[in-house]
């Protein structure tokens, strides 16, 4: 079969460079080994987040000109509601200027303190704003999602035995909601299949518990269902997007994801009174229910955005790019989470550095690493992520140990992808002398952010 390539050409180009070696070294030294504390003119390739990095579409940007800023009643959010409405099939629409906003609103709004909110696997911002909520977060993702090597192509799975243990131990009253994101970041970008929600949606109807969805990369993981689960493989991605959103009653979504805009967030939801409940807390943190806290350019940028998320050859091209970025590293032999996830490919830090402890922070050593030997950008998901235990202030230990290259969606190109696999491959090959790291500074929220470390 032919090659194929990405479904645009450029049209406008942003300059980058690599800085030379001893001036990576200076700064990475400058930014406490944090590469979140880098300035990008410090960095090459970026792959820290596939967040708000995307590039827009011509199209997008024509939105931008529609600009309505008013202040109430902007044209934009009733387009940006309509395609909300349309393509992921949700009846109300609250905007928000980003995800974790949204996750704040639904937090408050649904959790007690005491409650248990049980999901597939964590995010750092979504379980933040459920323990500031009073909440406890219970990871009710298979087990396999835990194993770095393991191939099942469905690890975002919910494993049902586990949720219900979980509600006849604790009470479906305790249980606010159970929280599913698909296309889960921390596993590696993994997808849920359809039969697990279906599967899931009938449990929780039994227990009268809702499901709230973060759907930051629902359209990637539409693609792995498009690819893998029987009977999909000719259902249209739009299809496949709007099936999803049909199985739970409300979402969160960061836009800076699958809907390629570079700021923007909603809260979608089904149930009329809890709507007018957020609309009611979004005025208080975010801006009038018809802005929250976005401009109407990035109302309008994010609608058009939406409409592109679901394009057939755009989701092949985006999830094709970091899939053609793992192959390369699992031929050069380097050990990555299997599958190759849909937004980036994760580096086992664990298995690359078994010279190092936990406590002398692996992927945080290898991100450092990486950054030093080519200017490549990439991001810690290991124990400086995973954060502390809010009961016993010790370290929580992951068993996934990562450093995720997130691939931002239409910015590189496959040239890019290249370089990034031989920097890799060059670390490696010289990973005896990657040494530990420690604790300088730890912040008290989302340590992974603003912490600095020093060498150990
Ligand atoms: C699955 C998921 C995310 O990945 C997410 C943010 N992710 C970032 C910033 C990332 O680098 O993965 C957020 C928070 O969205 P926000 O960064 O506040 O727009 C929610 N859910």
């Amino acid at each position: 079969n032919r090659s194929w390539a990405e479904p645009y050409r450029i049209k406008m180009v942003e300059p980058v460079k690599m800085i030379s070696r001893e001036e990576r070294e200076e700064a990475i030294k400058e930014a406490g080994y944090n590469t979140f504390l880098l300035r990008s003119d410090e960095v090459y390739i970026d792959l820290l987040t596939d967040s708000g990095t995307s590039a827009m579409s011509d199209r997008q940007w024509a939105g931008m000109m529609m600009g309505d800023e008013a202040y109430a009643g902007s044209r934009n959010f009733y387009n940006l509601e309509e395609a909300i409405q349309e393509y992921y099939g949700y009846d109300y629409v609250v905007p928000t200027h980003q995800g974790r906003a949204a996750e704040h609103i639904i937090s408050q709004l649904l959790i007690k303190e005491g409650d248990y909110v049980p999901g597939n696997m964590y995010f750092t911002t979504t379980k933040l704003h459920q323990e500031l909520a009073g909440g406890t977060f219970t990871d009710i993702i298979i087990d396999e999602a835990h194993d770095p090597e393991n191939e099942h192509p469905f690890k975002a799975n919910v494993n049902l035995e586990k949720l219900e243990n979980l509600i006849k131990e604790k009470g479906a009253d305790r249980i606010p909601y159970v929280s599913i994101a698909t296309s889960v970041n921390m596993a590696g970008g993994q997808p849920i299949s359809m039969k697990n929600l279906k599967a899931l949606r009938a449990l929780t109807n039994k227990y009268d518990i809702p499901i709230i969805h973060d759907m930051t990369r629902v359209a990637e993981n539409a693609y792995f269902i498009k690819q893998r689960e029987e009977g999909y493989e000719d259902v249209p991605i739009k299809e496949i997007v709007h099936k999803i959103c049909s199985l739970t009653d409300g979402a969160t979504m960061s836009a800076k994801k699958d809907a390629l805009v570079n700021i923007g967030g909603f809260l979608a939801l089904n149930d009329k009174k809890l709507y007018e409940q957020a609309q009611n807390m979004v005025v208080v943190y975010e801006g009038l229910h018809t802005y929250g806290g976005m401009a109407g350019r990035d109302m309008e940028a994010l609608a058009i955005g939406i409409t592109e998320s679901v394009d057939e050859d755009h989701i092949r091209a985006r999830v094709g790019q970091v899939q053609y970025l793992g192959e390369r590293l699992i031929e050069m032999g380097i050990p990555v989470v299997r599958p190759i996830g849909s937004h980036g490919v994760f580096l086992n830090a664990k298995k690359i550095l078994p010279h190092l402890s936990q406590d002398e922070l692996p992927a945080q050593a290898l991100a450092a690493a990486l950054y030093v030997d080519s200017g490549v950008r990439s991001m810690e998901r290991g124990v400086v992520s995973a954060g502390r235990n809010q009961e016993t202030g010790e370290h929580n230990y992951p068993a996934l140990e990562l450093v995720r290259l997130t691939i931002p969606r239409r910015a590189y190109t496959q040239a890019h992808m290249d370089v990034v696999a031989e920097s890799v491959e060059a670390v490696y090959k010289n990973r005896e002398n990657v040494s530990g790291l420690a604790f300088d500074y730890e912040p008290e929220y989302l340590r992974f952010f603003q912490s600095r470390f020093k060498k150990v």
